[in-house]
């Protein structure tokens, strides 16, 4: 098959070399002509978790490609919306997969796409782009998909696409439900690591923190019931990904560290919008999201009593 992947980093280029490896035509889709040449010169430097490098040649376009079977979209999810108008204008039918974090991507796609080409994946898998078409695979993880308007097929069809390729892939019947659990877990770890500057882990030992990572959850648990998504324990869930992943560097603080626009607007930001929509508000994810959006300019990080005492001091004042 042919499958176009637009948005050629750590995550596109993982998925591009494992679809190429299966034997599958692999378009990466850029947005910068030296990348596109790169890849044409020397396809996708796969590095495997135990550090051995691997080559597969794909091809590379900026723009428009024709006939492809399918298209994956990983880009952040603040260029989603000019993803989906790329797609658009691809002229084919055929399936979508975003394997993004953050809320808001499926409804972004939809407005440009038919729902029932849509699909969705979370991964756990973790991978860093170096350069412009190398890929470290830090970590294994597991893969879920499903369909965004069930029982369309689309789920089906990637899950079984990435099986074949040796990257197991489970189905889900319910991936709304799934996409807001994940996003429970990334309000919960990642604004604080990022502001913090601190591992995973270490959000455990902050006990002045703790108890504003809850009621962030908990605001946004009430945010996803508002959208019909009833979510328990997200909350001890953040407790166990913290433990279990002590030693990550969150996302959004490697954005920050490496001076990168973080996806907060796809998380805390999100859950603001919910609450404004259905009559209340979300004052503890508004913060989060201010404050995040304060460190993406200053570059600057707080100790856990100075974001106790702004918090405070936003409480007080909202
Ligand atoms: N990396 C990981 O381990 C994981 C990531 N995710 C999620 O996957 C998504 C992708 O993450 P990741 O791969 O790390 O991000 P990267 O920043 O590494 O890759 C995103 C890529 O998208 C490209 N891009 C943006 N807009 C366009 C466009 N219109 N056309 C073509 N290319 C475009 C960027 O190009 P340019 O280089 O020009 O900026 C960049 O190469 C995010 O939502 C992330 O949260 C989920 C689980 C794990
Ligand atoms: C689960 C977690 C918090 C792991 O680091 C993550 O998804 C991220 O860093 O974005």
């Amino acid at each position: 098959m042919k499958i176009g992947i637009i948005g050629p980093g750590a995550i596109g280029r993982l998925l591009g070399y494992t679809l190429a490896q299966g034997g599958h035509d692999v378009v990466l889709i850029c947005r910068r002509e030296e990348q596109a040449e790169r890849f044409l010169q020397t396809g996708v430097t796969y590095v495997d978790p135990d550090g051995q490098e691997h080559h597969a040649p794909v091809q590379a376009v900026v723009g428009g490609v024709e006939e492809l079977d399918g298209v994956i979209v990983t880009v952040k999810s603040y260029d989603t919306e000019s993803a989906a108008t790329q797609i658009a204008a691809l002229h084919t039918q055929a399936p979508v997969l975003s394997l993004q974090n953050g809320l808001g991507n499926a409804e972004t796609l939809a407005r440009h796409l038919d729902p029932d080409r849509i699909a969705l994946a979370l991964t756990t898998h973790g991978a860093t782009a170096e350069g412009e078409t190398k890929v470290w695979h830090k970590g294994r993880g597991q893969t879920v998909i499903g369909s965004l308007v069930p029982p369309s097929t689309a789920g089906a069809f990637w899950a079984e696409l990435l099986e074949e390729c040796g990257h197991p892939a489970a189905l889900s019947d319910d991936i709304r439900r799934e996409v807001w659990s994940k996003a429970m877990v990334n309000i919960g770890i990642n604004p604080f690591t990022a502001v913090l500057g601190v591992q995973n882990g270490q959000l455990l030992q902050e006990s002045e923190i703790l108890p504003l990572m809850q009621a962030a959850v908990e605001e946004a648990e009430r945010a996803a019931l508002a959208e019909g998504v009833v979510l328990q324990g997200s909350f001890q869930r953040v407790l166990d990904v913290c433990k279990n992943t002590a030693e990550n560097t969150s996302s959004m603080l490697q954005d920050l560290q490496k001076g990168r626009r973080t996806e907060i607007d796809a998380m805390c930001g999100v859950i603001v919008q919910v609450a404004e929509k259905s009559g209340s508000s979300a004052p503890y994810n508004f913060f989060l999201k201010k404050i995040v959006k304060k460190c993406e300019t200053k570059r600057s990080k707080l100790s856990s009593l100075e974001m106790k005492g702004l918090f405070d001091e936003f409480l007080q004042n909202n």
